[in-house]
């Protein structure tokens, strides 16, 4: 017999349990060491920094942790380098499905750029073919072991480049098949959302789903773009809104416009806190406005953006914010449950996960 023996302690154990959901995730910035080290001796990759899983992981980790973007991006070039043909790519896919499935994520959003995918000869086509039926089989595999997780893909078009309609397009060709949405992603400043209008409204024409990467490493003028010229459905981190939030000596807060249609519109913030502190967008994870944000009743959400160069995963994100702020089972619910109404799933498949997964799991672990 099962005593009732009150709530779960909020610990790395107990977290895992709880069902979780994720919208910001690169699936190139997830890989294991391990298979990095792999598929580079398999495809003949020999720029690796370092042969050993461990020594690899490590380099990610430190390399990452620079105070840039730019510099934190660069690191991405070892992980596209081994997912140039099918053998990477579905092997990435699959592992990253199991991965956060045994992480105890129950719905996962997953984004990558398919344009940095070609060097070997793959169509942009089979690039998203060949991940889809990689995630389609780690999820089969991750339910073999009890575990039920849903993948849902998003194609980001690179800022930088000049192929964003094409990729919505490819986005909108691939809706029935996995693909539920499009982002753009890459250096911030310079390139702002509003180059790639067409793009967006490519897809708002078909009625069709994207989040923009804006108000990381570049203020409110990026957040003002997505939102206002390019009608972005969520914000990739969009931290920098505190920017237009002003807090006086009471701690009485004062929306500034932009701030104040954000949180009006419940745009949701996909915030990445650790991937935050690596890139010197936020000091610390003590000091993330996450907290202010969340206080304040923003549609705020939990990510964990890199798992791979921030050597982190959804349960350790959450239980760095309930450590540095002091969040029960109550508000992680409340995140989990913010972060599937933003999701880009239908509607009622929404509804089902909240009510059928979430809220049971957490009853659970509320004891
Ligand atoms: O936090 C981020 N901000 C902006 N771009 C990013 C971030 N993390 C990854 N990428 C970029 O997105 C590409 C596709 O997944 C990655 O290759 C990386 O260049
Ligand atoms: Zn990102």
């Amino acid at each position: 017999m099962e005593a009732t023996t009150g709530p779960a302690p909020l610990d790395l154990t107990s977290i895992a349990r709880a069902p979780k959901a994720l919208l910001h995730d690169h699936l190139d910035g997830g890989l294991r060491p391990a298979t990095v080290v792999d598929l580079a001796a398999q495809c003949g990759y020999d720029g690796l920094p370092e042969t050993d899983a461990d020594a690899l992981g490590r380099w990610f980790r430190d390399a990452a942790d620079s105070g840039s973007l730019v510099r934190y991006l660069e690191t991405f070039a070892h992980t596209v380098a081994v997912m140039q043909d099918e053998n990477g790519l579905h092997r990435v896919a699959q592992e990253c499905a199991e991965d956060l499935a045994d992480d105890g994520v129950v719905y996962a959003e997953v984004r990558f750029a398919p344009e940095q995918h070609l060097e070997r000869g793959l169509s942009l086509d089979e690039v998203v073919e060949h991940t889809i039926e990689g995630f389609r089989a780690g999820e089969s595999a991750a339910r073999v072991r009890g575990k039920n997780i849903r993948i849902g893909c998003l194609l980001t078009a690179m800022r930088h480049a000049a192929r964003s309609r094409e990729i919505a397009e490819l986005a909108v060709r691939f809706r029935d098949r996995g693909v539920v949405g499009f982002d753009i992603a890459g250096a911030e400043a310079g390139f702002p959302p509003s180059r790639h209008l067409d793009a967006f409204e490519y897809m708002r024409a078909n009625n069709a789903h994207f989040t923009i990467h804006a108000g990381e490493a570049f203020g409110l003028p990026s957040i003002q773009e997505a939102v206002a010229f390019c009608g972005t459905d969520r914000l990739g981190h969009g931290v920098r809104i505190i920017d237009d939030i002003d807090v006086d000596a009471e701690g009485h807060p004062t929306l500034g416009l932009l701030a104040a249609y954000v949180r009006d519109k419940r745009i949701p913030l996909e915030l990445c806190p650790s991937s935050n502190v690596q890139t010197g967008a936020v000091a610390s994870i003590a000091e993330h406005p996450f907290d202010l944000l969340a206080r304040l009743r923003f549609r705020v959400t939990v990510n964990t953006d890199n798992r791979l160069m921030s050597d982190t995963s959804m349960t350790r994100e959450m239980h760095a914010l309930s450590q540095a702020f002091g969040y029960g089972w109550s508000d992680l619910q409340r995140f989990t449950i913010n972060a599937l109404k933003s999701s880009f799933l239908p509607f009622d498949e929404r509804l089902e996960m909240i009510d059928h997964v979430v809220k049971p799991g957490y009853a659970v672990l509320v004891g």
